[in-house]
């Protein structure tokens, strides 16, 4: 703690060279700190000669301690350099006239202070000053009382300075309080006068008690001029300025002893020697409160930075990163599906009201578990599917290997998912359900509202629609006119989309539309669906950080179901229906099968379905196609045709084909989006160009092991004579 010349000079006495003109001002209003304010160094504070403080910050309990454990250790160092300052004083002391030590030195061996709550009283210290002076001028004229006059000259200019001083911290700390009422943070001209107008080891008190403040101070409204909070003298014990006045104090009251047993005999000051005692305590406080105060501050510059993630800008980052995180981890998922193209079989129990005691036809494999057997003259044919579920598969079951496509719906994709099946095989069943034990529709609405619910960082907004096709016509299920509506009509109809604020509107609309289905009882089912019905949820999302935006759509259909107008016993209005139930179901197959075989026109507009389907079949359009049969021999050929076009979709590649409807975003405002799709879509790309370099391998394998698939056998022959070649 020793210093040089040159550093006495270069840090000359802050307190004094900074002259205080502290009259009282209104205090201004505080603002928010700018960014330039943020990024302010340690360095720059240097350069600044401390002249700002740091951000607003909350100041946890750790910083505060940290703190107090900085202000304890300055007390420390401040007690030992009091000693340092009482052998300086002897030293002083030592120089008078006589050249020999005199009693002062006695008093210098006991404590000077010890006083924590020691108040600093300038007025009262230059009383005792200048009456001391009158005193000692009263009785002796000597060359040593001109010396202690010119001394005493000194002092209580510098208590003046000290009282300035003082006054400024107070407005200082004043301002700072009120500053963190308001939560901002004190960046205002006259904050920062302020602070330079304190010396070193005020502005290390003050910035203590402006850390303490930030979470004592009550947080009323921040009243302009709210200068009435009172200075706290907090537990932390003797602040530095306590100390460095007590120092005062004690050399004060050594030369100016009163005391005639204590200070017997007369003493010489010279002047210059009692200047250069006060440089040398300024200096040495204010180098070291300096030095302390920048420690400190760098140490609570690291801590904020571990502590970033208090900010809620930061949070808000990473959480959105998580959110990404999930985003890739079900999109890997869905990417590790062959294609974007799922087709599950369900197997439905028997149904002895209609199916009687017939004897079951349809198996799962014991080998492979996601093939349906089907057993045929005698023979069983195989047909691989994504998955199969067996007879007593329950509705969460089924709905567990779903959910996933509802993540992907509102990540912006668009996704279809498809109960195709015979009459009567339970496609209404697995989508709609019953009320104790609801299907996929229901289960997904409450999945899509509990995910979007638990994306703070995003704002979505969900549209429904309901609709029926009921030969060929479309009907809006949720209107209450039922309007028939052309389905080239439909993309510019906002009318028929009605906004869901929440599952309990969502639900509310869902039963409405339900109850509009046309159904009516068949041979084969009691409650046969005689229509298509589409289910929609547009899902529009904004990302409030980076302002992404999103539009998925999920489609949930329950196809009518196909229908042996024999068997169904079907006539009248309703052989009318399944006419139109069958053509709208041929041309589904169709526009399928033009997408596997990859043929320059998709048939989309051959039936209104495969119109509305258009911008959800293709592209990255994710689409589960559920094929429902009924292990009943009963069904066998209806059983078998379904299993034979359900597995041709299985080996589709729907991700190649071009969307021709793809709804144009716009650009401006979708800017992350289009980072987002090209991150999602780059799997995709991988896929197909790792597609594309197997394709010629396996092409061979293609042509031969491609079976006649309603003949399992003949399908193992075949793949048994290639291996053989
Ligand atoms: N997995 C299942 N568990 C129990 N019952 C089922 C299951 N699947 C279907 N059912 C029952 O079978 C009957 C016919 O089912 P559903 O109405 O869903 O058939 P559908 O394919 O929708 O017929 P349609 O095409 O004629 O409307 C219903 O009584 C239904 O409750």
């Amino acid at each position: 703690m020793e210093q040089s010349s040159e550093t006495v000079t270069s840090k000359k006495r802050l307190a004094f060279n900074q002259s205080t003109s502290s009259k009282p001002s209104k205090v201004p209003r505080l603002v928010t700190p700018t960014n330039s304010d943020m990024n302010k160094t340690k360095n720059d504070v240097k350069n600044l000669g401390l002249s700002t403080i740091p951000r607003s910050q909350k100041i946890t309990d750790d910083i505060k301690t940290d703190f107090s454990e900085t202000i304890n250790e300055i007390q420390y160092i401040f007690i030992e350099g009091q000693k340092k300052l009482n052998k300086l004083l002897n030293e002083v002391l030592q120089v008078d006239d006589r050249g020999t030590p005199n009693s002062a030195t006695q008093t210098s061996d006991k404590p000077l202070n010890g006083d924590a709550n020691m108040q600093y009283s300038p007025v009262q210290s230059d009383l005792k000053t200048t009456e001391v002076a009158n005193t000692e001028s009263e009785g002796d004229n000597s060359p040593i009382l001109t010396s202690l006059d010119a001394t005493f000259q000194i002092l209580p200019e510098y208590e003046d300075k000290i009282c300035q001083t003082e006054l400024t911290y107070e407005r200082c700390r004043c301002l700072a309080v009120s500053g963190y009422k308001d939560k901002v943070c004190q960046t205002e001209p006259e904050f920062q006068n302020c602070f330079n107008d304190l010396s070193a080891h005020n502005r290390a008190n003050a910035y203590y008690q402006i850390c303490l403040n930030s979470e004592t101070s009550p947080r009323t409204s921040s009243e302009e001029g709210d200068l009435e909070s009172p200075r706290t003298e907090t537990n932390h014990g003797m602040l530095p300025h306590c100390i460095l006045e007590s120092n005062l104090n004690s050399v004060q009251s050594s030369l100016t002893c009163t005391n005639e047993n204590a200070c017997s005999g007369s003493r010489k000051l010279p002047p210059e020697l009692f200047s250069r005692f006060l440089n040398h305590l300024e200096d040495y406080l204010a180098s070291f409160c300096t030095e302390q105060f920048l420690q400190t501050w760098d140490g609570m510059e690291q801590q904020n930075m571990a502590r970033k993630h208090h900010n809620p800008e930061a949070e808000l980052i990473s959480r959105y990163k998580q959110e990404m995180a999930l985003r890739r981890k079900y999109h890997n998922q869905l990417m590790k599906i062959k294609g974007n193209i799922r087709v599950f079989c369900r197997i439905r129990p028997l149904d002895p009201n209609i199916e009687g005691t017939n004897e079951d036809c349809v198996y799962i494999s014991p080998d492979n578990k996601d093939v349906v057997l089907v057993k045929h003259r005698k023979k069983l044919l195989n047909f691989e599917m994504s998955l199969v579920f067996p007879q007593d598969c329950t509705q969460s079951q089924l709905f567990e290997e779903v959910e996933s496509l509802i993540t992907s719906c509102i990540d912006g994709f668009n996704v279809c998912i498809v109960a195709y099946g015979q009459t009567g095989s339970g496609k209404t069943y697995t989508m709609e359900g019953t009320l104790t034990d609801p299907g996929i529709n229901p289960r997904a609405l409450n999945e899509l509202f509990n995910e979007i619910s638990a994306k703070h960082d995003w704002i979505y907004s969900v549209y429904v629609s309901m609709l029926e096709i009921y030969n060929e016509q479309i009907r809006d299920l949720l209107s209450i006119e039922q309007s028939k509506l052309e389905v080239w009509n439909i993309e510019g109809q906002n009318s028929i989309r009605q906004k869901a604020n929440s599952l309990l509107e969502v639900n509310e609309m869902y039963l409405r539309g339900k109850k509009n289905r046309v159904t009516a009882p068949t041979n084969m089912n009691s409650a046969s669906s005689r229509s298509h019905t589409l289910l929609l949820v547009e899902v529009e999302g904004q990302n409030v950080i980076t302002n992404t935006r999103t539009k998925g759509k999920l489609y949930l259909i329950d196809l009518a179901g196909s229908e042996n107008v024999v068997k169904s016993g079907v006539d009248g209005q309703q052989l009318k229906e399944a006419g139109f139930i069958n053509k709208s179901l041929s041309t589904f197959c169709d526009v399928l099968n033009a997408i596997i075989m990859k043929k320059p026109h998709i048939p989309f507009r051959n039936s209104k379905l495969t119109h509305l389907l258009q911008d959800s079949l293709g592209g990255n359009s994710k689409t589960l196609l559920i094929t429902q049969v009924s292990p009943s021999m009963l069904h066998l050929t209806e059983t078998l045709r379904t299993l034979q076009f359900a597995q041709r979709l299985q080996s589709m590649q729907i991700g190649d084909t071009p969307i021709r409807s793809r709804e144009k975003v716009n650009n401006t405002e979708n800017n992350g989006m289009e980072n987002e799709t090209t991150e999602l879509k780059t799997p995709n790309a991988e896929r197909s160009r790792e597609s594309g370099q197997l394709q010629p391998r396996f092409a061979s394998l293609h042509t031969v092991s491609t079976p006649r698939v309603s003949n399992g056998k003949f399908k193992k022959r075949n793949i048994a004579k290639q291996y053989r070649q």
